[in-house]
């Protein structure tokens, strides 16, 4: 029986881990969960599961929920709690499934107490891959990619040499807004942006697949979990959202992981990984897809890519910039403050007045993450008047 702890448990990730953990039910166990403040349907997940404990980050939802719960469920509030169901006793691994810089706090602890990471929180890496996968080797535990194109990746490395990579090939759909131009994507609205071809997920990350600032956060995931430069790592469009991820050998063999689209299998390879477990969702039906397609990025219209590749290689505390300025610049838009176009444009202020810091420690990086989102909330309005840039 393996323990387990999600922390985001009522997200898209948290709960498709958590429909892999009903299907599984004679291997997984869930000992903690963890959410923001959806105090419903965490209630939902306690009832199901009697995990040990609960957290509700949000001390109003959190007094909600005890005021109305009668089990044995320990309930808790606050960020340092989450900390608290990271590293609690009983848990062997970690399911990161909560969204932003928010995950780096308890992932660091949770590598501290020797527990394995099933890593959805690409967040974490960006801003601090160094040390993250430095502290893993130190206290010996696994970094399990959840991000599909990261499994993929995982996949096609087994029984590999991994000396003897020579690119990766990093799939990504376009998002709702591939082939428009820039004149096109000054007017898209938030349901548009929210209308993802392929795939069903949290906000951040669907707006983030739009602007491709999602891929860029995974070209930054994928260096610091296969060790690569950037060089290696190519960014290929590829609509159908078919093939996850790919790998060229020194060979020029190419290995490809593909399926349908769905995170019930990262999340279940991770969970299950060195082993193979039935599932027992749709399979992919060649015939049906018929199709598979590949072009190149659109990196001066979507020049959020360009600006991740930017912040990689510059290194240091760069990541941290891109991802903060990031954050909040979502936010914005979701919130209807800000246009589409916008986003990027507040991400390149950022990094554009940021000093770089070439070895950072946590705590550095907790500073530059707070003067990015200061710095990008004051500049929010900005760009906003020059909508035809
Ligand atoms: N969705 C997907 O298919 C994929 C997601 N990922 C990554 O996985 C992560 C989660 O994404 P996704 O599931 O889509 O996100 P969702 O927005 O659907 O869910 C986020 C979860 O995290 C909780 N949460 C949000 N902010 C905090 C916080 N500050 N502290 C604690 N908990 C918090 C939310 O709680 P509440 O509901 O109470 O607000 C919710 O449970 C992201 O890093 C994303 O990039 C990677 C690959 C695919
Ligand atoms: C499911 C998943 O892993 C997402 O990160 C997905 O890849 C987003 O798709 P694109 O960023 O390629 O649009
Ligand atoms: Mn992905």
């Amino acid at each position: 029986m393996k323990n387990i702890a999600i922390l985001g448990s009522t997200g898209s990730i948290g709960t498709q881990t958590l429909e892999v953990v009903r299907e599984n039910a004679d291997r997984f166990a869930v000992k903690a969960l963890a959410a923001y403040h959806n105090d419903q349907l965490l209630e939902q997940q306690i009832q199901e599961f009697q995990p040990e404990l609960a957290v509700l980050v949000d001390e109003e939802a959190a007094k909600r929920l005890q005021a109305r719960y009668k089990g044995k469920t320990i309930i808790l509030s606050g960020k340092k709690a989450l900390v608290n169901a990271a590293i609690l006793e009983s848990i062997d691994v970690v399911v990161t499934s909560l969204v932003g810089f928010a995950g780096l706090e308890p992932t660091v602890a949770a590598i501290r107490a020797g527990k394995d990471i099933a890593l959805a929180n690409k967040e974490t890496l960006v801003v601090a891959g160094e040390i993250i996968m430095n502290l893993a080797k130190e206290y010996g535990v696994a970094i399990l990619p959840v991000d599909s194109e990261h499994s993929a990746l995982f996949q096609c490395l087994q029984g590999e040499e991994h000396e003897k990579v020579e690119k990766i090939i990093l799939t990504c759909s376009g998002g709702p807004f591939r082939g428009r131009t820039h004149e096109e994507l000054l007017s898209v609205s938030i349901a548009d942006c929210l209308n993802h071809p392929n795939w069903a997920m949290g906000k951040k990350i669907t707006t983030d697949s739009a602007t491709l600032a999602n891929k860029g956060l995974e070209v930054i995931e994928a260096k610091w979990l296969y060790d690569v430069d950037y060089d290696q790592i190519e960014v290929v469009v590829h609509p159908q959202s078919i093939i996850h991820s790919m790998i060229e050998y020194v060979d020029g063999a190419v290995m490809a992981q593909l399926g349908v689209p769905d995170m019930k299998l990262p999340i279940q390879y991770a969970l299950t990984y060195p082993h193979r477990e039935v599932m027992h969702s749709p399979k992919l039906d060649l015939f049906k897809v018929a199709t598979l397609t590949f072009e190149k990025p659109d990196t001066e219209t979507f020049e959020a890519l360009a600006l991740a590749y930017r912040a990689g290689k510059t290194g240091g505390s760069m990541p941290c910039v891109f991802n903060a300025a990031n954050e909040i610049a979502v936010n914005a838009f979701l919130e209807g403050k800000i246009s589409f176009l916008s986003i990027s444009k507040v991400i390149k202020s950022a990094m554009n007045n940021h000093t770089v810091i070439a070895k950072p420690n946590l705590a550095d990086l907790y500073q530059i993450d707070a003067w990015t989102r200061n710095f990008a909330q004051e500049n929010l309005l900005n760009f906003e008047n020059n909508k035809n840039d």
